[in-house]
């Protein structure tokens, strides 16, 4: 084993030791706050003429300062040094990135992919995002973003934070450290991590590689949907969304500061690490969120409900119902409609789904798409079971099935999602996704 893979191997094994001794603050928009050293929070008010330890005191907006209390989103972060204090800011090269407004022909056809490549070694997590597609302008707050990454290094010396939008992470395999301004987060394969506007952060690998997808949301901050007759409990309950608790990292070594901003990569080098919040409080923080905990509802008599019931997260647009982006599961459950074709339905929707797998299979689907692929159903492009999985649901006996082979998820979004011209031409597009719904015969006789 060389120097550096011994130097990787230890690194490794501290990153999962940290991990498993990670402790988090529970609950969706709460008022969380958290001291990495005692008496660092000032007491009774945010900007105190001095702040505690010397640290200084700087709120970060999520929503305007006027938005209702109930949409209000805003930190307090007090640390080593202010965020004002930095070099500028010098365009570097997007790498595989895109961004909106996306300006390619939009596509009718429906697309499927297998997962990316592997990528060169030294492959960090930022380097390593390849933009599919997505729709919006992140000037204009509104719109969304989908991206793979697939990364074989851990970031050290940079960080990364995105002014454009929220980074919905959903990993589909290698679990990720994510080291974040309000500490420090562990995300693995059937879990999501959100990482809010312009919060920085670093990812470091749990694994040798880490592959999954990105939702990049350039609109109002996820939110849970609101439950209607369902009441006051069910789908993804706001006490299983986990915060981090503050944690800084005093280096005082050079590190490079990678920031998206309106479509495009900036850097600047500080002499020192950004993530230097000591403590903080505050509504807006990242957060983890296990989808095995996703308490899913469906029907106990007959038909097949739509996927809205599935939907974890939410970002809502000035339209009431109509969201910017939805963040959907299909996750392990049981299926016990009578008489009723129980896979997904063929449909021509006005919204437009992006669908990716972490694992096993999906319903409608039978063969062809597979783990860290993904698919691209626009608005009003006719999709649903393939024909195998049609004649196979049609002669089924419908007995109590539970459907738990696989965790299948879909960024359902407004707007057609415009694809980028390297997802368009990419060896790993499917050619001939069409046939998956060739075959189904004419039945009807007149
Ligand atoms: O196309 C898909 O597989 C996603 C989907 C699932 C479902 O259960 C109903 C409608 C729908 O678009
Ligand atoms: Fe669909």
């Amino acid at each position: 084993m060389s120097d550096g893979e011994q130097a990787r191997g230890t690194a490794r094994e501290l990153a999962r030791k940290t991990a498993q001794e990670l402790e988090y603050s529970s609950g969706f928009g709460n008022e969380h706050s958290s001291e990495a050293v005692t008496g660092a929070l000032p007491v009774g008010r945010n900007s105190p003429q001095r702040a505690p330890l010397g640290l200084y005191a700087e709120q970060l907006s999520g929503t305007a300062f006027t938005q209702p209390r109930a949409h209000n989103r805003r930190s307090w972060l007090y640390r080593v040094r202010p965020s004002a204090a930095h070099p500028a800011f010098h365009r570097v090269d997007n790498g595989a990135l895109r961004s909106g407004p996306f300006t390619a022909v939009p596509d009718p056809n429906r697309l499927r992919w297998n997962p990316l490549p592997e990528p060169p070694a030294g492959t960090d997590f930022l380097s390593s995002l390849w933009t599919v597609g997505g729709n919006g302008d992140p000037l204009q707050r509104s719109g969304m973003a989908v991206h793979l990454y697939h990364a074989n290094a851990s970031m050290t010396d940079r960080v990364f934070s995105d002014a454009d939008g929220e980074l919905l992470i959903v990993p589909e395999s290698g679990g990720l450290l994510l080291h974040t301004e309000f500490g420090r987060l562990a995300v693995e394969p059937s879990q999501i991590a959100l990482v809010p506007r312009g919060v920085r952060f670093r990812v470091e690998l749990l694994a040798d590689a880490a592959r999954g997808y990105v939702c990049e949301n350039y609109g109002a901050p996820f939110v849970l949907p609101d439950l209607g007759p369902i009441g006051a409990n069910g789908l993804a309950n706001p006490r299983d969304f986990l915060a981090p608790t503050a944690a800084f990292e005093e280096a005082e070594r050079e590190v490079e500061v990678v920031n998206k901003y309106g479509g495009n990569l900036w850097a600047a080098r500080y002499p020192h690490s950004p993530l230097d919040v000591v403590a903080w409080h505050g509504n807006l923080t990242p957060y983890v969120y296990d989808l095995r905990r996703f308490n899913v509802i469906g029907t106990i008599s007959y038909d097949h409900p739509d996927p809205s019931i599935f939907t974890v997260l939410t970002s809502p647009t000035d339209t009431p119902g109509l969201a910017n982006v939805d963040f959907v599961v299909f996750a392990p459950r049981w299926l016990v409609g009578e008489d009723t074709f129980r896979p997904p339905y063929f449909h021509r929707n006005v919204m437009s789904e992006y669908m990716g797998l972490v694992e096993g299979a999906y319903d409608a689907k039978a063969e062809g798409f597979v783990p860290g692929g993904g698919s691209l159903h626009n608005m009003m492009s006719a999709h649903g079971p393939d024909r195998e999985t049609f004649d196979r649901a049609s002669a089924a006996e419908l007995v109590p099935q539970k459907v738990d082979d696989g965790l299948a998820f879909m960024f359902e979004t407004r707007w057609p999602v415009v694809c980028t011209e390297q997802a368009g031409a990419a060896d790993h597009l499917q050619r001939g996704y069409d046939d998956v719904w060739r075959g189904l015969e004419r039945h009807f006789r007149s």
